[in-house]
């Protein structure tokens, strides 16, 4: 029993946490009994805390973990939300019973209740392109098209046409904004600007969820990354959910949402449909993390938004200090936030900016964080409590060769090993045709998927006599499957298969790289490859996102770098192997650098955060939109609890870090 109480209408707390004394604001949470409150609160203030400790206290009261609700936009919050519990002494076992789930994941458990079936999921952007383009093709040919002047059809294989779709896709999704006030409205232009789409988006919209959603079909033939959430949000909004389905929380008494800056209307409905039951809800947040507005995600939730659509009565509570951080950097961010912050921590943080230059090999980024994390081992302190986070993946690239030439383990988040990437391993197939090595790749797994990057890049079209009958996709099976097996015929699979099986541009292309991997050499070798290769090109052709193809950009521009180190093109392929065989060793190790995107790692928290290359034009970047650039970098500081190492470009520093001062 707890001595605890608090006044605020509160009842005492019957749970008391191991390793934090809670304060009254959490105090005043943890044993509220108004049944619905909002917490808006800073990076590192114990929302996420302060929610466990509610589940916690609940738990101790005698609700049935299972019968408390947890939701979150992201895994990484979901993970959070346990490891917190786990932190305040709440038993492993009971931890596992609380319902803990991302809105997406939940959606799907309902769903595959509601669907009798298996509906497969496509994640990416690309296993969704050919459907957008089906989708095009019939708004095309639609005879009964009554504003064609209003149509712009993309050419066909215009990969920023389906990026942009997409968006729109995700951003009319998210905000429910078909479903909810224009269900039955014809599509007309004046619609589509109502919707702030032009004509044609709002088209393919239709035209695409007809093909994902066929009228003579009780379940979607697919779903993408966050379509559960719509599909489900749909279902609640015609009052078609059925009664009784297991996954649903019928039972649920206590509901939270964790980072609700994050929520969008679709999650917003499903939420609000939960919420009739007569449960306690608490949502927290904090409205400078919002990174997710293309996906409709948007702070007026966390703002009270919830009220209108019920009958409770909303209290806000407070969460003032920031425990992560000391005073140091509580007026850094308060600075470059302008709003107020305040630390509560005991622990000191210590800021420290360096300058780095990008031709100087000692001054250079990645040396200097090697010589970091070397000092930071020494002192004997965890690896695993060392951050370093990244804004785009491709600077890993140097990163990564760094920590590896260095023996220093680490572990990607949010992103692969440069190593794995689909552009590298097509490179490394290049090499290992043009140099008759392919047995150097050690793991069979990595064979596999440097055969499946060539079929991915180039579009190759199997043939196989006497196998007419059999698909595309189990023709490829089955090559990519034989040369798996044997290392040594991959030189023909590459004669045969692939350059007969490609458009003859794409064809000489190949053909002239791997000649000048096989007759020159020296410096920039790489250089000419690409040059010849044209990988930009074939990356146009594939990637969707415009992110991405960048990406392809940014990983090549590093492997250039990094190939000129070596006298011939096998060195280079061999230590490229052997640099992976390194990698897999170093993964067994117990403890491990975190080597994360920014965004990867919203909800948690390391000892040392160190922000490398922050340089004007890479962070902030020119690809996502100015506030949620501002907010990541937010995100990025303020995962440090005692040290935040950031590292800025000496001749062209981002402007973030002279707003820290
Ligand atoms: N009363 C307390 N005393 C000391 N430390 C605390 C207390 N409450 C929480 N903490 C610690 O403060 C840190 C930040 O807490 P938490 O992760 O819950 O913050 P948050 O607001 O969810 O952060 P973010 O929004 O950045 O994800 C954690 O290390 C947590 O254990």
């Amino acid at each position: 029993m707890s001595a605890a109480s608090n006044g605020d209408g509160a009842s005492a707390a019957k749970f008391i946490p191991k390793n934090i004394a809670p304060t009254q604001e959490q105090l005043a949470i943890q044993t509220a009994v108004d049944n619905t409150i909002l917490v808006e609160a800073n990076a590192g203030a114990a929302k996420t805390t302060t929610l466990a400790l509610r589940m916690a206290e609940s738990w101790s009261r005698g609700v049935p973990p299972a019968n408390c609700m947890a939701l979150t936009y992201t895994a990484t919050a979901r993970d959070a939300l346990a490891a917190a519990l786990s932190k305040i002494g709440v038993p492993a076992a009971v931890v596992r019973q609380f319902r803990i789930e991302t809105f997406e994941s939940f959606a799907r458990a309902v769903l595959a209740e509601v669907d009798g079936g298996v509906v497969p999921t496509r994640p990416t952007a690309e296993s969704l392109k050919a459907t957008v383009w089906d989708a095009i093709e019939a708004i095309a040919k639609d005879e009964g098209e009554r504003c064609r002047a209003e149509l712009q059809i993309p050419s066909l294989g215009d990969n920023s046409a389906v990026e942009s779709f997409l968006r729109v896709d995700h951003s009319l999704k998210g905000r429910m904004l078909l479903a909810l006030d224009h269900g039955d409205s014809p599509i007309t232009p004046e619609l589509a600007a109502s919707l702030g789409c032009s004509y044609t988006h709002l088209r393919v919209f239709k035209a695409y969820e007809q093909i994902r959603q066929p009228w003579h079909l009780d379940y979607p033939t697919f779903r993408g990354a966050f379509d559960a959430t719509y599909d489900l949000a749909a279902l609640i909004l015609k009052d078609e959910l059925p009664a009784n389905l297991k996954a649903w929380p019928e039972r649920v008494r206590v509901l939270l949402v964790d980072e609700m800056h994050d929520m969008n209307q679709a999650m917003n409905v499903i939420l609000t449909r939960l919420l009739e039951a007569n449960c306690f809800f608490c949502g927290v947040g904090d409205v400078d993390q919002v990174i997710y507005s293309a996906a409709g995600a948007d702070s007026k939730f966390l703002q009270g938004e919830i009220k209108r659509r019920g009958t409770r009565r909303i209290k806000r509570l407070a969460l003032t200090s920031s425990f992560r951080f000391d005073a140091t950097l509580a007026k850094a961010v308060s600075r470059f936030k302008r709003k107020p912050c305040v630390s509560g921590s005991a622990h000191a943080t210590k800021v420290a900016t360096h300058g780095y230059a990008d031709d100087a090999e000692a001054d250079s980024c990645e040396n200097q964080i090697v010589h970091a994390i070397r000092q930071w081992a020494s002192s004997r302190e965890k690896l695993s409590g060392f951050a370093v986070l990244l804004r785009h993946p491709s600077q890993s690239v140097a990163l990564e060769n760094a920590l590896l030439a260095a023996s220093i383990p680490y572990v990607s988040r949010g992103f692969d090993s440069y190593l794995m990437r689909p552009e590298i391993l097509l490179i490394r197939g290049l090499l290992a045709v043009a140099t008759d090595r392919f047995d150097s790749i050690d793991d069979p797994q990595t064979r596999r998927k440097v055969v499946e990057a060539f079929v991915f890049f180039c579009d190759v079209n199997i043939r196989a006599a006497g196998l007419d009958h059999l698909s595309q996709r189990e023709l490829l099976k089955r090559a990519v499957d034989a040369v798996c097996d044997n290392p040594l015929i991959l030189r023909d699979f590459f004669e045969n298969q692939v350059l007969k099986g490609v458009t003859p541009m794409v064809a000489n292309r190949l053909r002239n790289a791997v000649r000048v991997v096989q007759s020159e050499s020296g410096p920039r070798l790489l250089a000419r490859v690409m040059d010849a290769l044209r990988l930009d090109l074939l990356a146009i052709g594939v990637f969707v996102e415009g992110e991405r193809r960048e990406e392809v950009q940014g990983n090549l521009l590093g492997l250039m770098q990094l190939a000129d180190r070596f006298a011939t093109p096998a060195d280079f392929f061999l230590s490229l192997n052997e640099s992976e065989v390194k990698l897999r060793g170093l993964r067994v190790a117990p403890a491990r650098v975190v080597l994360a995107h920014v965004a990867s790692v919203k909800g948690l928290e390391f000892d040392h955060v160190a922000l490398p290359y922050l340089r004007q034009g890479e962070f902030p970047g020119p690809t996502g939109t100015p506030l949620e650039e501002e907010n990541l970098f937010y995100v990025g500081i303020t995962r440090a609890r005692r040290f935040l190492s950031l590292y800025a470009h000496r001749e062209l520093p981002s402007a973030f870090v002279g707003r820290l001062h």
